[in-house]
């Protein structure tokens, strides 16, 4: 356990270190925070490995990478963005080039809220003037719409912080999300894909049939709360759609649209039957691995005969069928039924997977692993003759921290069990933190006056010394 000493500072561990301006940011070291152990095939059945303990790596770093990207900001002034737009601060700005509606340069901007201290994503339409205010009422009934695979929109409202008269979209922020189209159709996944390729030895660049289920039942489910609503997305392509997580998609930009071409409601047929061959569309371009495929559409159908089952082929064939009242995205939820149940199935079993993953966190292994630490280190008899121990030597104020800690009285000498005060002492310390503390001797004749960073690393010598007895 030596070396899973995690006491690299990080975010996770304490939420306000980098907003304190006394501790500057630094990238967090998840790599580096439980190295990977070396697989044990022969072990016996009562005995358990340490990383079966602990969250898996991939599953820790995905987490990790999440939360890092919620807190980092940029120094507005130093970028040039406003210090506040509306009720958002700290502004951040997610993508290095501007985006396009109608003409209209956008720009997506990551803030917290000032009014529940919440990240938020802001999209930014530059040079927007709102003709007629009616027109936002369309985010009101978006608004209404709550569903898992729809990036939710909390406020759309005008602007003049940026300069101009720009027009701001507010979504729920999904850290780390990528595009559809960065995952499946930029130059990095063509790359990705073709190592894959050389690495299986084939000559297809296939995406599973299984993950071409999955997005088509995620979609369609949206789509089918979407329209019942009496809305139409009418953006149902690869660059607004968000991946969130290994095939797990959220239809983004909700009532843009709408807004910057406001008309009431009266096209809605028409837009619902577009976003149904949008849909026809997106499938053809993520099953034939390209976006021009649509235009070559026998040979892309030959392509997708050759390679996906005749089900697939069908609500493809459906989706891109001429526009008819009949022709509905009910329709769709009936053609898809095969691939329905399978998708159920895979994320019954993800849940049960993650539900195994958080019990097994109950305890926060982290601290868990601290105090085991402490509790090796602290009052070992074999300790009682080394001066370092006394109440002269340097390892003295162990004994005294673990008192400030543990065996706080109040004024009337009744014990202070404060598990908030526990938890948050044991951050600091594993957080090794520059704030200061005083420790008092029992007989309070003495007092030390010391920072969390110098008890861990009086506590990590100390561990030192007792691990490296044992060889
Ligand atoms: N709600 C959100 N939560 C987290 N990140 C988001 C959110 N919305 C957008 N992003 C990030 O912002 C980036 C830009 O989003 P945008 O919708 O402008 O896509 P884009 O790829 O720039 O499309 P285009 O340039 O064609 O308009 C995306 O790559 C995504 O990573």
């Amino acid at each position: 356990m030596g070396d899973m000493s995690l006491m690299q500072p990080t975010a996770a561990m304490d939420p306000y270190y980098y907003m304190n301006s006394a501790y500057p940011r630094q990238p967090l070291q998840y790599h580096m925070y439980a190295p990977l152990l070396p697989h044990i095939s022969n072990l016996h059945p009562h005995q358990k490995t340490l990383q079966s303990f602990f969250i898996p790596e991939n599953l820790r770093e995905q987490l990790f990478k999440r939360n890092e990207a919620t807190i980092v900001s940029t120094p507005a002034r130093e970028v040039g963005l406003p210090l506040e737009v509306h009720v958002y601060h700290s502004l951040c700005l997610l993508e290095d080039k501007p985006g396009s509606f109608f003409g209209h340069s956008s720009w997506v901007y990551k803030a917290t809220s000032r009014v529940d201290g919440k990240s938020y994503a802001l999209l930014r339409i530059e040079g927007f003037r709102l003709v007629n205010e009616l027109a936002m009422k369309a985010v009101e009934s978006w608004r209404q719409i709550k569903h898992c695979s729809v990036v939710s929109i909390r406020e759309a409202f005008t602007t003049r912080a940026f300069g101009d008269s720009s027009l701001i979209f507010v979504y729920d922020y999904h850290p780390c999300a990528m595009t559809l189209f960065d995952a499946h159709f930029s130059p990095q996944a063509h790359t990705a894909m073709m190592a894959q390729r050389q690495a299986i030895g084939s000559n297809t660049m296939l995406v599973p049939e299984t993950t071409l289920w999955s997005y088509i039942t995620q979609i369609t489910s949206a789509l089918k709360v979407i329209h019942t609503a009496g809305l139409a997305l009418r953006t149902l392509e690869p660059s607004k759609i968000l991946m969130t997580g290994k095939n797990r998609l959220r239809l983004n930009c909700s009532s843009i649209f709408d807004v910057l071409q406001y008309d009431g409601g009266q096209n809605l047929a028409r837009y619902q039957q577009e976003d149904l061959l949008s849909f026809g569309k997106l499938v053809v371009a993520l099953a034939c691995n390209s976006l021009q495929s649509y235009h070559n559409l026998p040979s892309s159908f030959e392509y997708i005969s050759r390679f996906y089952s005749p089900e697939l082929k069908n609500v493809v064939l459906y989706l891109l069928s001429k526009p008819l009242p009949t022709k509905n995205i009910d329709e769709v939820v009936t053609l898809i039924a095969p691939g329905l149940l399978h998708e159920v199935n895979c994320s019954q079993y993800y849940t049960d997977t993650l539900e195994s993953e958080l019990s097994r966190e109950l305890e926060n292994g982290r601290l868990v692993r601290l105090m085991s630490k402490l509790g090796f280190v602290n009052e070992r008899p074999e300790f009682d003759d080394d001066p370092r121990w006394a109440e002269t030597g340097d390892r003295y104020l162990i004994k005294l921290f673990r008192d400030y800690v543990f065996h706080q009285v109040n004024n009337n000498g009744v014990p202070v069990v404060d598990m908030a005060h526990v938890l948050t002492c044991l951050n600091k310390l594993d957080a090794g933190v520059d704030e200061k503390i005083m420790l008092v001797s029992r007989d309070e004749q003495s007092c030390l006056v010391v920072s969390y960073k110098e008890v861990k690393n009086c506590i990590s010598s100390a561990f030192n010394d007792l691990s490296s007895t044992r060889k």
